[in-house]
């Protein structure tokens, strides 16, 4: 297990956070999730030591986003990469194709089925939970399975925690991370990823192409991800210790 390092350049690093399972615990509803004062505290002071160079990158759309840590309104890759904030609070929703009211009419029919499955629509696909009805899950698993078929090449099933995502083929956390690479102040600065699930492997690939930091959290047996935090706790830690306003000191580059 290799633990990334305590201390970064703040003036040559950009700080991407996935969000579920990485800043925040993951609960049992998608609704019961909310920063606490503190986390939205680090959140800010780590934001100002490099500059605003820091975005969350997530399955969530913005707008759940921006309930989670109100009052902040963070730089963010929401929903995958489909929606983008910039630092200048720019957003841009990244073209991608609707899906057919039909389906989403088939997914309230089999959500209605049982109190614990839920879906989440996003800007370009869905979410369906089964983690407070795991005995749907074979179910579910086949009509995300019909779905995806019917949907054709330009759509991907992300097999997520106790969640089937269906979001666009184009649109991963990798690209998010590119794009925000490509502007100000995230220009020319080497990328630090973190990250829990699957849907984080290709901000971990990408980092890595660039020479930058991949962090899985609870482990990185089986993951692209070159570093490792043992827990949610853990990654708040590192947070705070290497990326508090000021402290911050020079690495290797
Ligand atoms: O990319 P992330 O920020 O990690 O978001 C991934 C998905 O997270 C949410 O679902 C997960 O967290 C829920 C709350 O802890 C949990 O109830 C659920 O079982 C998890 O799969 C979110 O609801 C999804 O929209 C995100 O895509």
């Amino acid at each position: 297990m290799n633990q990334p390092p305590q201390t970064f350049d703040p003036t040559r690093t950009a700080l991407f956070l996935d969000v579920d399972g990485t800043l925040l615990e993951i609960e049992q509803h998608p609704d019961a999730v909310a920063a606490d004062p503190d986390l939205i505290q680090a959140l800010g002071a780590a934001s100002h030591a490099v500059d605003h160079a820091l975005a969350l990158i997530s399955g969530r759309s913005l707008e759940d986003l921006d309930r989670i840590f109100s009052p902040e309104r963070f730089a963010a890759g929401a929903a995958h990469g489909t929606e983008l904030r910039g630092a200048d609070g720019a957003t841009k929703k990244r073209p991608a194709p609707s899906l057919p009211a039909g389906m989403l009419a088939r997914l309230d029919r089999f959500v209605a089925r049982a109190d614990g499955l839920l879906c989440e629509r996003k800007a370009a696909g869905f979410s369906l939970h089964y983690r407070k009805a795991p005995d749907y899950e074979p179910q579910a698993r086949s009509l995300v399975k019909e779905i995806l078929a019917e949907l054709g090449e330009d759509f991907r099933l992300i097999d997520g925690k106790m969640v089937l995502e269906i979001a666009p083929r184009a649109h991963t956390k990798g690209e998010a991370i590119r794009w925000f690479l490509s502007s100000p102040p995230f220009t020319d600065r080497r990328p630090v990823f973190v990250g829990d699930d699957v849907t984080d492997e290709d901000g971990f690939r990408y980092v890595n192409t660039l020479g930058g930091y991949s962090i899985r959290v609870g482990g990185n047996a089986g993951s692209l991800a070159r570093y490792t935090l043992d827990n949610v706790a853990a990654v708040r830690r590192w947070m705070s210790g290497a990326f508090a306003a000021g402290i911050c000191a020079d690495t290797d580059r």
